[in-house]
């Protein structure tokens, strides 16, 4: 069927059908003006995923506080006889953000990730095709990917799998892990570490499965930042540089440094007194627990890829990855970053203090690289994350808590969020690396000052139409 088919049926199945668009890898395809076009080889399948805007169901709190409210405004008026203004003020706010939460349950839909809006609709909205539980999607992937040898892996594929053009979004999970798998084995990890391959595929794995489904925080994100890391050390020859148990510390600190991320931050688990901010006194609460997953899986012996070091080793490698993993939190930015400059003018390789923050260096700069790579790339994470970041403001405005700033909705659009992110966080942090590695200007400094350019346009653009900033 030719994209134009898929239109035409998409037109007719009329105004109230909500419409998902798959590969055949049953991947989601974002529709979009760059969509590409399908064959009989890679065709596309259409399908009704809901068929009625208005009985989206609502989040439990909302109805909770709304069945409060009636019970309230009864006993007012039972009381004084009549509703008091606050109560209908309180009404129509109730009222708002059902409205609201309708439109962002139809944006969720369009979204690029598989189905995580499916836990708030009914039954009979589901998707017609048989949805697998996420242990058989699991045990699926696992299959997948035990059966699939890194044989099968092409030197072009290895290649690519070096520099920050890899398209992530052109692989399923299963082969995203053999791709990980491929990262060990071509950096010597195997023979280096005595490490066995069943083990590394028991360990892999596992990883994956602690990552949730959720918008941005999720296993792609994870092979993302994991596939940049191995990428910098191949363009910056970090194997001549630095120790084979360092470049092992920085991408098992990439694989791991947000397991079992909740998809609220570190803001909200404080002030929303969670589990976690409670168990890690407001410190790193996130960080500190993606760690501990870690080193939970780690101590599984059928998945310890460290067991064959010594104790010596082993005890290196944990403070490291700690180190790492520990550093991505960005309340510490500027910590670091001060830090790395200051270190610059006379940077050496073999002083202990130097490496290790070069070491977190690389960790962050691979977790914020979306914008490092092409553009069609890029833009769909950048779906993903501000998806996320509006899921948790509107729990904060639901549960009246402190709402931050660059997550709210009503404050943020995607040209102004890139525009600042880069400008304050990105260039700033490449352009420190960059000193240390000149030939980083075109893999990554490039790229995110053309992102720059495309949403300041963008950006522009949204304020001639509508003279705000936001579109
Ligand atoms: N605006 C914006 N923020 C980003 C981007 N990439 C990463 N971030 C932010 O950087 C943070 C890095 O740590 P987290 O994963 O906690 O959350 C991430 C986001 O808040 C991006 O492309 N745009
Ligand atoms: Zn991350």
């Amino acid at each position: 069927e030719c994209s134009c088919n898929l239109f035409r049926a998409a037109a007719e199945a009329g105004p109230h059908h909500i419409l998902k668009m798959y590969k055949t890898n049953g991947s989601v395809v974002n529709i979009s003006p760059r969509l590409e076009a399908n064959s009989e080889d890679s065709y596309y399948r259409l399908e009704v995923v809901a068929s009625d805007l208005q009985s989206v169901a609502m989040p439990p709190e909302l109805d909770n506080m709304e069945y409060r409210l009636r019970h309230l405004e009864s006993k007012v008026i039972e009381d004084v006889g009549k509703t008091s203004d606050i109560i209908c003020e309180l009404k129509s706010h109730v009222e708002s953000f059902k409205r609201k939460l309708e439109s962002v349950e139809h944006l969720s839909w369009m979204g690029l990730f598989k189905d995580d809006g499916d836990q708030q609709l009914s039954k009979s909205q589901k998707p017609k095709t048989p949805q697998l539980s996420v242990q058989e999607e699991r045990e699926q992937v696992r299959r997948k990917f035990l059966n699939m040898s890194s044989l099968q892996v092409t030197e072009e594929v290895r290649e690519l799998l070096k520099t920050p053009l890899f398209d992530n979004w052109q692989w399923e999970e299963a082969e995203m892990l053999v791709l990980l798998q491929v990262m060990y084995t071509d950096l010597d990890f195997l023979t280096a570490f005595h490490i066995e391959l069943e083990v590394l595929q028991n360990f892999l794995f596992e990883v994956y499965c602690h990552y949730n489904s959720i918008p941005f925080h999720n296993f792609q994100h994870c092979f993302c930042v994991t596939q940049m890391m191995y990428g910098l050390i191949w363009l910056t020859d970090l194997r001549n540089k630095l120790g084979r148990i360092d470049l092992l510390i920085m991408l098992t600190s990439a694989l791991c440094h947000d397991l079992d991320h909740p998809g609220y931050n570190n803001v909200y688990q404080i002030n929303a007194r969670t589990d976690l901010a409670l168990r890690y006194n407001d410190i790193s609460p996130l960080e500190n627990h993606h760690c501990a997953v870690a080193f939970g899986i780690l101590s599984k012996p059928e998945c310890n890829i460290l067991k064959n070091l010594t104790s010596e080793q082993y005890k290196h490698i944990r403070g490291g990855m700690i180190k790492c993993i520990l550093a991505t939190d960005m309340a510490r930015h500027n910590e670091i970053l001060n830090k790395f400059k200051v270190m610059q003018p006379v940077f050496d390789f073999t002083n202990k203090e130097h490496k290790e923050v070069l070491m977190k260096i690389m960790v962050k700069v691979s977790d914020i690289s979306n914008e490092a790579r092409p553009m069609a790339v890029a833009e769909p994470w950048l779906d993903c994350l501000l998806q996320e970041f509006f899921n948790q403001s509107d729990t904060e405005k639901l549960k009246g808590l402190p709402v931050t700033p660059f997550m709210d909705r009503d404050k943020v659009s995607k040209p102004s969020s890139q525009t600042n992110f880069i400008r304050f966080v990105l260039l700033p942090l490449f352009t420190e690396l960059t000193k240390l590695f000149p030939c980083l200007e075109q893999h990554i400094l490039e790229p995110v000052r053309r992102a720059l350019e495309y949403y300041s346009d963008m950006e522009r653009a949204s304020k001639g139409e509508g003279g705000s900033t936001k579109p």
